[in-house]
Parts: C-alpha cells; sequence; structure tokens
C-alpha cells in the first residue's frame, strides 16, 4: 500500500528530515510510527498527503508513484486517505453531523449519500446521538471520534493518524487505538504516528522507528 525507495527528503532551509528511507507498508496492516521529535515522523506523513515531495527516492502508494501525479489529481488522491490529528482540527461554527459531511461535501456528494454515510460514520465511533450537537459541547475524547468519523467519511483505503492520542488519557487512547483496529479489520491501511511508548507497548503492532531521519527499525 505505501512503499518508501530510498526517500531523502530535505527542506529548502539545507534541514535534511528523512535520510535514504525505504520501507513497506501492506494493505490492510495497521503499523506505528514513532521517534523522538523532530526525527522526521511528520514529513514522512506528509510525503504520503503529498503535502510534500521527495528530494530524492520514490514514494509509491496504492501502485501510484506520487512524483508523477499531476498537480490537479492531488485533490482526487487526497480523497482516498483519511487524515486524524491530535487537535482534530473540528469547525465550532457547526453541527457535529456538518464537521463530519465537511469531506463529501467538498468532493460534491448527493444530500442523500451524505446523510447515509456520515450517519453511518458516526455510528461507527458511537456518537450518533451527537450529530446535531455542537463540537464545543464534547468531551475531548468525543471531538476526537469526531474527527475520527470525518476521516473515513469517504471509506478511505488508507487512514494516517498523527499523535491521535497526544491529549488523551490512557482509557480514551485505548478506545481510539480498537476504533482504528476495526477499521484495520475491514481492510483499512492504518498508520499511526506516535510518541506514546506506553500505548505502542500495549498493542501488538508492528512499530517504525526513526531517528534524526533514518529508518532504524521496523519490526
Ligand atoms: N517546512 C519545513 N522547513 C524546514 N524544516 C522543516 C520543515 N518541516 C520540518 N522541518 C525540520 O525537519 C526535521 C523533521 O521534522 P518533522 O516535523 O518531520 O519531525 P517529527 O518527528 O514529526 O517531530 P515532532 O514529533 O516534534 O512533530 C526537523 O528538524 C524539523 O525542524
Amino acid at each position: 500500500m505505501i512503499t518508501f525507495e530510498q526517500v531523502t527528503k530535505r527542506y529548502e532551509t539545507g534541514q535534511e528530515a528523512l535520510a535514504n528511507v525505504s520501507f513497506q507498508v501492506d494493505r490492510g496492516q495497521m503499523v506505528f510510527l514513532t521517534g523522538h521529535s523532530g526525527a522526521g515522523k511528520s514529513t514522512l506523513l506528509k510525503l504520503i498527503m503529498r503535502m510534500e515531495t521527495p528530494t530524492s527516492g520514490r514514494v509509491q502508494v496504492a501502485g501510484q508513484n506520487l512524483t508523477q501525479l499531476h498537480k490537479k489529481d492531488i485533490p482526487f488522491y487526497r480523497r482516498h486517505i483519511g487524515v486524524v490529528f491530535q487537535n482534530h482540527q473540528l469547525l465550532f461554527d457547526r453541527t457535529v453531523f456538518e464537521n463530519v459531511a465537511l469531506p463529501m461535501r467538498i468532493s460534491g456528494q448527493s444530500e442523500v449519500e451524505i446523510g447515509k454515510r456520515v450517519r453511518a460514520a458516526l455510528d461507527k465511533v458511537g456518537l450518533l446521538h451527537k450529530e446535531k450537537s455542537n463540537p464545543v459541547s464534547l468531551s475531548t475524547g468525543e471531538q476526537q471520534r469526531v474527527g475520527i468519523a470525518r476521516a473515513v467519511v469517504n471509506k478511505p483505503a488508507l487512514l494516517l493518524a498523527d499523535e491521535p492520542t497526544g491529549n488523551l488519557d490512557p482509557e480514551l487512547s485505548q478506545e481510539i487505538m480498537n476504533l482504528f483496529r476495526d477499521f484495520q479489520q475491514v481492510g483499512v491501511t492504518v498508520l499511526i504516528a506516535s510518541h506514546d511508548h506506553e500505548l505502542i507497548q500495549s498493542m501488538a503492532l508492528p512499530v517504525m522507528t526513526l531517528a534524526d531521519g533514518q529508518l532504524v527499525s521496523f519490526g
């Protein structure tokens, strides 16, 4: 699903964020990405989202060489990737339903389809009864689940999460992980960047470790 071949990313500042990184994540795998602050985790995720391009090497996602991806095709490409952030980036001027509906509105889908899929996504994260609420009235864990519902509403084949449990207590973190597991079990590939060693150790999952831009282990 994701293949990096000798990928190096050097920013314009001269900072080398990734150095000669190669790995493969198979379809349907769930993998942790870890490493110290500044190790290159966000850069790796940005390359997968095609928000950055490699200085050298090749990034391939779902059989598509991202360097060859035409600019006009990037929005369509991104539609197949769900992204979950630590600070969930919800809009507080609209309902939970509308927050989750946003990616589908952007891709111009019908009202009937939106209603069906948004409710299915909210049901999956256990928040169907909150569809009319404003996200501001929800707990942090619930807000994070709304963020996850929004990330999966377009049924992505790939789910990326950047510190998804950063501000949650261990119990809620576990809950979020169980949700990711559910998605993995229906065939979604899940890549989770995290600093949370306790959480990582509590899950029997492959771990990719970056240090100073190098992939030091994957197992
Ligand atoms: N847009 C940018 N321009 C220049 N340097 C950057 C840019 N983005 C990241 N860097 C640098 O690249 C290196 C890797 O950063 P990155 O954000 O990928 O690390 P990270 O592992 O995600 O860190 P954190 O856990 O703190 O988020 C760091 O030295 C960072 O300062």
